[in-house]
C-alpha cells in the first residue's frame, strides 16, 4: 500500500494472515461475492517458489526458523516464581504459525469437544459437529477415510524410515504394555505410534500454500504484508474498519463494509481488542481507553501445553544424525491418577549442547488446568502486553507433571530397548528425583511451553463471565466484529493446535460466506 494516510475499502477485513486468517480470507475470496483485504504484520512472499527455503521446507528445525525475523518473540511470565526466561514464539509471516511450526497434524480428542467445550457452553462444537470439518480440511494419505479431498495433505513417517532411537522408543512403550496406535487421528486413539504431519515431500503445508495460493490474483482478494493493525475503528458499537501501520510507520485506514475478522492469534487478538477498548472495563479505564464493550473475559483463561525435558547423555558411538533430532513417533497416555484421559504426550529425540550429544524425553501436559492471562502492559496499550502463563499454578498440573516425569524416568531407564543408547541422566539429578519438594522445584525451574497458546477470547454461554464470543465467533456487545483464531477455543485440546485451528477456521469461513 502507498505511504501517506491511504484509505482502502473492502466488504471484509481480515486481521492476521496466519493459520486461521489465511483460510478464512481464502474461502471468502473463493466464494467471490464480496471483497476481502487480508492484513498481515509479517512479510508476504507470494508464491511457494518465492518463499525462503527455511519457511518452505519443513525439515528445518523450529529453532532455526524462529530465531529469524519470522517470530513475534513474546516475553512471558512463566510461573508464579518466575522460572527460566521463556520466549513464546508465534509466526510473524504470511501463514503465521503454520509457516514456522513443527507440522504435527493431530486432531483433538472427542472428549475435548463433548465434555470440555460443550460443558463450557460451546454446545455447537461437539465431536459429531467438528469431525466433518476436520475431514473437509484434510487429505490423509495413509487413512483416506478421515478425509481425502481437503487442501491439507497429511502423512506419517513409515516405520522403515524411523531412526533406531525412535524404533527403540516404540518397542519400549509396547514392552511396557502401551497399545500400538498406527492412527493418532482415529476416534479414541491412545498409545504409541507415528505422529501425523502436514508435510509432503519435505514441503511445509502452511495455510499460505494450502489455501491462499489458490486464490491469489483474484480481483476480490488483496493480501497486504508488513502491515500491523494497531486499532479497530468503531462507529458507536459497530466495527467499521482498522488502522494499520506500514513498514515506514505510515498509517492506513482500511474500512470494512460488512465485518472485521480478527485472526491475529491467541496473544495478538486479545492485545488488539484491549488496545481498541474491548475488554475488562477497569483495565481499559486504568489505561485511559474509552470502553467500547466491557468484556471481562478478553485475555483471560490463557492456555498452553507446558513441557519439560528429561535428559541423558548418549552412550559413545551412537549414530545420532539429523533424523534422530526429530520426533516422528510419540506416546499418548494418561498421567498416573489423572481423571483426564490421554492428558500427556511423550516423545524422544537427540540433542546437542556444550556437554556433547544427549537424548531428551519431552513430557507434555496436554490439558493444563492452570489459566494464564494477557493484559495491557504498565507502559501503556501500545507496549507489548504482559503474557502470564501461570504454569503449574494448579496443584493438579504440578502433581501430574511430577508423576509423569517419574514414570518417564522409570520407563526409559528400565528399558532394554533403549539401554544401548541411553547413558547417565543429567536432568533432573537423583537428588531432585528423590523428594516431591525437590522435583517440584526442578519442574518450576525447567518448565517451558510448546508455542500453543489458546482460549484468550473464549466461546461460551452468554451468562458465563469469561465468554467473549458466541458460537459463530462474533464478539459479544458489539457488531461487525468476529474472532476466528486459537483465541476462541473454549479450552485447549489434548493435541497440538494447528489442525484444530484450521478446522475451526474452515467452519467459521462457512458461517461468514453463508
Ligand atoms: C515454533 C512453533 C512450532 C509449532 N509446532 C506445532 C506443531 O508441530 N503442530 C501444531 O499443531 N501446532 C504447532 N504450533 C502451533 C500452531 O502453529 C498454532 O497454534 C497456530 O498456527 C495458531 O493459529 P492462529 O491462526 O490462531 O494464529 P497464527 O497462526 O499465529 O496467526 C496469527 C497471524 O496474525 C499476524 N498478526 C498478529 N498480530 C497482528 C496485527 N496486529 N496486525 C496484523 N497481523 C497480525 C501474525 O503475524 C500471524 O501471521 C507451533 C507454533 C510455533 C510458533
Amino acid at each position: 500500500m502507498n505511504a501517506g494516510t491511504a484509505t482502502v475499502d473492502a466488504a471484509v477485513v481480515v486481521v492476521g494472515g496466519g493459520t486461521a486468517g489465511a483460510i478464512v480470507a481464502s474461502r471468502i475470496a473463493e466464494r467471490g461475492d464480496r471483497s476481502v483485504v487480508l492484513l498481515e504484520a509479517g512479510p508476504d512472499f507470494g508464491s511457494p517458489e518465492e518463499t525462503p527455503p527455511i519457511l518452505r521446507y519443513g525439515g528445518y528445525s523450529e529453532g532455526r526458523v524462529t530465531t529469524r525475523d519470522y517470530s513475534w518473540k513474546w516475553d512471558t511470565v512463566l510461573t508464579a516464581e518466575g522460572g527460566t526466561p521463556y520466549t513464546l514464539h508465534s509466526g510473524k509471516v504470511i501463514g503465521g504459525g503454520s509457516s514456522v511450526n513443527g507440522q504435527v497434524w493431530l486432531r483433538g480428542l472427542a472428549d475435548d469437544f463433548d465434555d470440555n467445550w460443550a460443558g463450557r457452553g460451546a454446545t455447537e462444537w461437539t465431536w459429531e459437529q467438528v469431525a466433518p470439518w476436520y475431514a473437509a480440511t484434510e487429505a490423509d494419505q495413509d487413512f483416506p477415510a478421515h478425509g481425502d479431498h481437503g487442501p491439507v495433505a497429511v502423512s506419517r513417517v513409515a516405520p522403515g524410515n524411523w531412526h533406531p532411537l525412535h524404533a527403540g522408543f516404540v518397542d519400549m512403550c509396547l514392552a511396557k504394555g502401551f497399545p500400538l496406535c498406527p492412527d493418532f487421528n482415529a476416534d479414541g486413539a491412545t498409545g504409541v505410534g507415528p505422529q501425523p504431519f502436514n508435510n509432503v515431500d519435505g514441503v511445509r503445508l502452511s495455510s499460505a500454500f494450502t489455501h491462499l495460493s489458490a486464490v491469489r490474483g483474484r480481483p476480490t482478494v488483496r493480501v497486504v504484508g508488513d502491515h500491523e493493525v494497531v486499532r479497530i475503528l468503531f462507529d458507536h458499537d459497530r466495527a467499521v474498519g482498522v488502522v494499520a501501520r506500514g513498514p515506514s510507520g505510515h498509517e492506513v485506514i482500511v474500512r470494512a463494509e460488512q465485518e472485521v475478522v480478527l485472526a491475529a492469534g491467541a496473544l495478538g487478538t486479545p492485545w488488539l481488542l484491549l488496545r481498541s477498548g474491548v475488554g475488562p472495563a477497569g483495565q481499559l479505564r486504568r489505561h485511559g481507553l474509552p470502553v467500547v464493550a466491557d468484556l471481562p473475559g478478553v485475555g483471560r483463561s490463557l492456555r498452553e501445553h507446558p513441557q519439560v525435558c528429561v535428559r541423558w547423555r548418549a552412550r559413545p558411538g551412537q549414530n545420532l544424525d539429523q533424523t534422530s533430532a526429530r520426533a516422528p513417533v510419540a506416546l499418548r497416555w494418561t498421567a498416573p491418577g489423572s481423571t483426564l484421559r490421554d492428558d500427556m504426550k511423550l516423545s524422544i529425540a537427540a540433542f546437542e549442547d556444550g556437554g556433547g550429544t544427549g537424548i531428551q524425553a519431552s513430557v507434555f501436559l496436554m490439558q493444563a488446568l492452570s489459566a494464564g492471562s494477557v493484559t495491557l502492559a504498565p507502559e501503556g496499550p501500545d507496549a507489548r502486553p504482559v503474557v502470564d502463563l501461570a504454569f503449574l499454578d494448579h496443584p493438579e498440573d504440578l502433581r501430574r507433571m511430577r508423576e509423569a516425569v517419574r514414570l518417564t524416568v522409570d520407563l526409559v531407564e528400565s528399558s532394554a530397548e533403549l539401554r544401548p543408547v541411553i547413558g547417565e541422566r543429567v536432568d533432573p539429578d537423583d537428588d531432585e528425583m528423590a523428594r516431591d519438594a525437590a522435583l517440584d522445584a526442578w519442574l518450576r525451574r525447567k518448565i517451558q511451553g510448546t508455542f500453543h497458546p489458546s482460549s484468550t477470547c473464549a466461546i461460551g454461554s452468554p451468562d458465563a463471565p469469561g465468554t467473549v464470543v458466541n458460537q459463530e465467533g462474533e464478539v459479544r456487545g458489539v457488531h461487525g466484529l468476529r474472532v476466528v483464531d486459537a483465541s476462541v477455543m473454549p479450552d485447549s485440546v489434548r493435541a497440538n493446535l494447528n489442525a484444530t485451528v484450521a478446522m475451526m477456521a474452515e467452519r467459521f469461513a462457512s458461517a461468514i460466506t453463508g
